[in-house]
């Protein structure tokens, strides 16, 4: 089992800071043991070190004044934070990420206790800038004996019990997090849809389309990587008329226009799509909006956009498609769950089949989105209906 002790790594801070290191090995223990190990190990560095290294994050709090250190840091594959108040940057050789708003003086502390549970650097300075010191999720603290980061197919049975438990220092309160600069202001929230949106096939043709309406589903995507203008027509309008006289919720990936015209159900669109994509115009459609997400800083982007839904992936591997991020597991998808249960639905999507499905709902999620457990099935209608009742669904 992989197991992180509960600790963050002594030599996290450059020049150790023995205070420090403690607040962050109790933050880090608040945090419960079934996170992942972190893939690396990084050093927060409060001065110069004689030389940086790639796992170096130089902690400063006017970048600007040392841009000779600053373009040798990037240059070595260190990152830098700059922290300012009200206003903390990080920036990489390739990446630059801003957010605003009020930190816990303990920040940096929360920092090293996330990177300690293997969040991406961008990720775990959003949980650590959301983190306070009072705000404690109820509940018990998750079962030091299960291992829900796992997949369960690998080797042991989910423990549900474990994979939903919310651990008592993750940040639970939406209000405490940060505010992601660059984005534009929060437009008009588009349609709401149900928080269970039950099992969620999205596949390439509307010819599934139809042959899932048949066997009684009722969340549905067409995801079609096709660039034939006219092929793309007849399909999303078949599919529209395939949903509309089943009552179905067809959402249709990336065509935002082509839906719009259609009349489809929804859209659901990628982070870089959001560059593009008229929102203004999918809103005033009526249509509704879902948004993908790979861990919480995507996760506050997405928010602001006020979407219907929020996809979380990939939860397990997936061969389905290339995943530049690592998988979310079960721990960090309850976790995302109980932060915005009540705010926004949440589907779950990667990797997923019918030997871990009860593990993904018993995270909190009303929706779990699959690829190949229905375009790979032997049998088409025993695995529909195999899923289908984990929803409450009966044939
Ligand atoms: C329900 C759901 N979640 C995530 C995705 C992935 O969408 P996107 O990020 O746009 O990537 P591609 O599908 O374009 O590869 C999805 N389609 N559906
Ligand atoms: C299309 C897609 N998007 C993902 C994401 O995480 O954004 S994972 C994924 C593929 C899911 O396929 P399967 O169910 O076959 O693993």
């Amino acid at each position: 089992m992989l197991h992180t002790p509960e600790r963050v790594d002594s030599e996290a801070f450059w020049p150790p800071a023995d205070e420090l290191l403690e607040a962050a090995d109790d933050i880090r223990a608040s945090l419960g043991s079934n996170w992942p190990a972190p893939a690396r190990k990084l050093r927060f560095c409060l001065s110069a070190p004689t030389r940086p290294s790639p796992t170096d994050v130089r902690v400063l709090i006017d970048a600007s004044a040392h841009p000779d250190e600053r373009r040798a840091w990037l240059e070595a594959g260190a990152a830098i934070i700059e922290a300012a108040p009200a206003r903390v940057e990080l920036r990489t050789a390739s990446e630059v990420y801003a957010w605003s708003g009020e930190r816990s003086d303990d920040w940096l502390a929360a920092l090293a206790a996330f990177c300690a549970c293997d969040f991406a650097l961008h990720d775990a300075l959003t949980l650590a800038l959301a983190w306070r010191p009072d705000a404690h999720a109820t509940g018990p603290i998750t079962d030091p004996t299960a291992d829900p980061t796992a997949d369960p197919r690998a080797n042991q049975p989910a423990d549900h019990a474990a994979a939903r438990a919310i651990a008592p220092g993750w940040p639970v309160d939406l209000a405490t997090y940060p505010a992601i600069e660059g984005l534009p202001a929060p437009g008009r929230p588009f349609p709401t849809c149900p928080d269970a949106l039950g099992l969620y096939p999205v596949v390439p043709t509307a010819e599934w389309i139809e042959r899932l309406l048949e066997r009684g589903v009722r969340t549905i995507q067409l995801r079609t990587k096709s660039t034939d203008g006219r092929w793309l027509d007849a399909e999303i309008a078949r599919a529209v008329r395939a949903a509309r006289a089943c009552d179905a919720r067809l959402f249709i990936n990336d065509h935002w226009q082509r839906a719009i015209d259609a009349g489809a159900y929804g859209v659901h669109l990628g982070q870089e799509d959001l560059q593009t994509a008229d929102l203004d115009a999918i809103a005033a459609a009526g249509l509704r909006l879902g948004l993908s997400t790979h861990g919480p800083y995507e996760m506050l982007v997405a928010l602001r956009f006020r979407p219907s839904y929020i996809a979380m992936g990939a939860v397990f591997p997936t061969t389905t498609k290339q995943m530049p991020t690592a998988p979310q597991g079960l721990v960090r998808l309850a976790h995302y769950a109980g932060l915005l249960s009540g705010h926004v639905p949440l589907v779950a999507i990667g990797g997923i089949d019918l030997s871990v499905i009860d593990a993904v709902l018993a995270t909190g999620v009303g929706s779990a989105a699959v690829v190949r457990a229905v375009t790979e099935a032997p049998d088409l209608t025993a695995a529909v209906d195999a899923l289908q009742a984990h929803f409450g669904v009966s044939d």
